[in-house]
């Protein structure tokens, strides 16, 4: 298991809650059927490819920590791979939620490593199954969702799929390879709601029914662990790994799909199709099929980081900014900077010993918080993102040398969403008591006590300001620290 400490300040059910005026630095203990395969084969899926496939992936994945299960014969994929055949993989994402979060990027960042080195990738979004709603990992029933809700999820998070390989591929380009034109892979997005519209329930049951064995049904996690336990299954759920089989049926015949990638808790779900494809065999020159699951990201208390949880981290830019994002991750435990670096970058294991050695030498400089918080903040929100987030973070935490222009100040400020106003004709107590949602007299009690500190410089003021020159950068951005934690960028009109 892998563990993702819990955020609670970036986690929400959909909106935003980072409190957009109170950053600080957390230190880290708060958070905490086979057929041989030939590699002559010679269906689409398999022509002759570039060079850089010749790498076998599923080692380096591996080697990341980013493998749980490989379906068998395991061999057969390691020679395919090896045999520098192209391949087609896809994993699916139900819409249950507006936005794609952290745990949904671990078996994104499978795809994302075969897509970087040739090979195509398709994501399928749940149209049909997430009305229906997966049983895998879950204790009880799905909340009820609208169609228009499900529908606005769809269009959103297949916004976030699409940018998340565009975005990948270029941070992926930017610190790999220069050169221009590479071999990378093709990216199709597909809705399964657009085969499964069409299919009619008769059809269904009298062409696949009698291959799907109710024995096998009864006998997966999903369902088996609801049965034995007091929350009884719904019928929607018991049906839903057959959904999901059929999608790997349908992609697998129909689009040359071989590998369905998902997290471990759709093990179930992912070999329910390989036996489903396997006992129809749709035709014999496409291969076996294979499933790869990757280790369920859980928080310090064992739970798996995700919607369900209710502690998902979401990577919509309307939820969480590049630097909400940056944040979470400067904020990851010691123990498991190394681990993230392997899963959630590009960074060759060279990179990330160098880097760990550095860290471990001094824990509390934060060298691999900072790469880490870098590095995914790139990856996800585009290059150069990574940087503005941590040079807004160093004016914020204090290390800041004043040398950046207030207009420059007031972008990264205002892209982070922190960017505050004040009417330079007001004072220093009333802002004070807005900024800090408190009293006059409260905020001129935290004056003369001396926790108000104005300037990059940080000078420390214990009477009320109305002549704000003196404490400005360019004469328009004021720095406001409330005693150690909170630091407010304020534009004064
Ligand atoms: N914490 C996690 N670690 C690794 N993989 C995850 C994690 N959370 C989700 N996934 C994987 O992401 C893919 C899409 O999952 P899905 O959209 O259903 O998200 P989810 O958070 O699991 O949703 P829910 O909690 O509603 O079941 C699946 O393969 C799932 O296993
Ligand atoms: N069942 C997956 C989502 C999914 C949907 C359709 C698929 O074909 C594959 C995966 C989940 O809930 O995480």
């Amino acid at each position: 298991m892998l563990e993702l400490r819990n955020c609670s300040h970036l986690v929400n059910s959909g909106k935003r809650i980072v409190p957009l005026v109170t950053h600080y630095r957390i230190n880290a203990k708060v958070w905490h059927k086979t057929r041989l395969y030939s590699c002559t084969t010679s269906s689409s899926e398999t022509q002759e490819t570039p060079n850089s496939r010749s790498n076998n992936v599923l080692d380096e994945l591996k080697q990341r920590g980013l493998v749980c299960q490989v379906s068998q014969p395991e061999n057969d994929l390691r020679m395919r791979l090896n045999c520098n055949k192209k391949i087609k993989l896809y994993c699916g994402v139900d819409p249950t939620a507006q936005s794609l979060h952290l745990g949904n990027l671990v078996p994104l960042m499978v795809l994302l490593h075969f897509y970087v080195k040739g090979h195509d990738v398709v994501t399928v979004i749940g149209g049909a199954t997430g009305k229906v709603g997966d049983p895998s990992g879950r204790k009880t029933e799905r909340d009820f969702m609208k169609n228009d809700i499900r529908q606005n999820n769809v269009q959103s998070i297949s916004e976030q799929l699409e940018r998340f390989f565009q975005n990948g591929l270029k941070y992926y380009t930017d610190r790999h390879d220069k050169r221009g034109v590479e071999p990378y892979g093709k990216y199709t997005p597909r809705n399964n709601y657009n085969w499964w519209k069409d299919i009619k329930m008769l059809d269904f049951l009298a062409d696949f029914g009698k291959h799907i064995r109710v024995q096998s049904m009864l006998a997966r996690d999903s369902v088996s662990s609801r049965l034995e336990s007091q929350n009884s299954l719904g019928f929607n759920e018991f049906t839903y790994q057959i959904l999901q089989a059929y999608d790997f049926y349908h992609l697998y015949k129909e689009e040359n799909v071989s590998i369905q990638v998902g997290g471990n808790d759709q093990w179930g779900n992912i070999t329910a199709g390989i036996d489903l494809i396997n006992r129809l065999q749709p035709t014999q020159k496409k291969g076996v099929p294979f499933g790869v699951t990757v280790p369920l990201l859980t928080t310090a208390t064992g739970e798996k980081f995700g919607k369900s949880a209710g502690n998902a981290v979401f990577i919509d830019p309307s939820i969480n900014t590049a630097y909400d994002v940056y944040q979470f991750f400067f904020n990851t435990l010691d123990a498991d900077v190394s681990k993230f670096l392997k899963i959630f970058t590009f960074l060759s294991s060279n990179e990330i010993n160098s880097v760990m050695e550095m860290h471990i030498k001094s824990p509390n400089i934060r060298h691999g918080q900072t790469l880490l918080a870098k590095e995914v903040t790139d990856m996800l929100y585009g290059v150069g993102s990574g940087t503005d987030s941590e040079t807004l973070s160093n004016v914020i935490f204090g290390h800041y040398d004043g040398t950046l222009s207030a207009a420059k100040l007031k972008e990264l400020c205002h892209k982070a969403k922190i960017l505050q106003h004040a009417d330079k004709k007001g004072n220093l107590v009333k802002l004070i008591s807005k900024l800090g949602d408190c009293s006059i007299s409260e905020a001129k009690r935290k004056l003369s006590q001396g926790s108000i500190y104005l300037h990059h410089s940080r000078i420390k003021v214990k009477e009320d300001v109305v002549e704000w020159g003196p404490y400005l950068i360019d004469d328009q951005v004021l720095i406001l620290r409330m005693g150690k934690q909170k630091c407010f960028i304020i534009e004064m009109h």
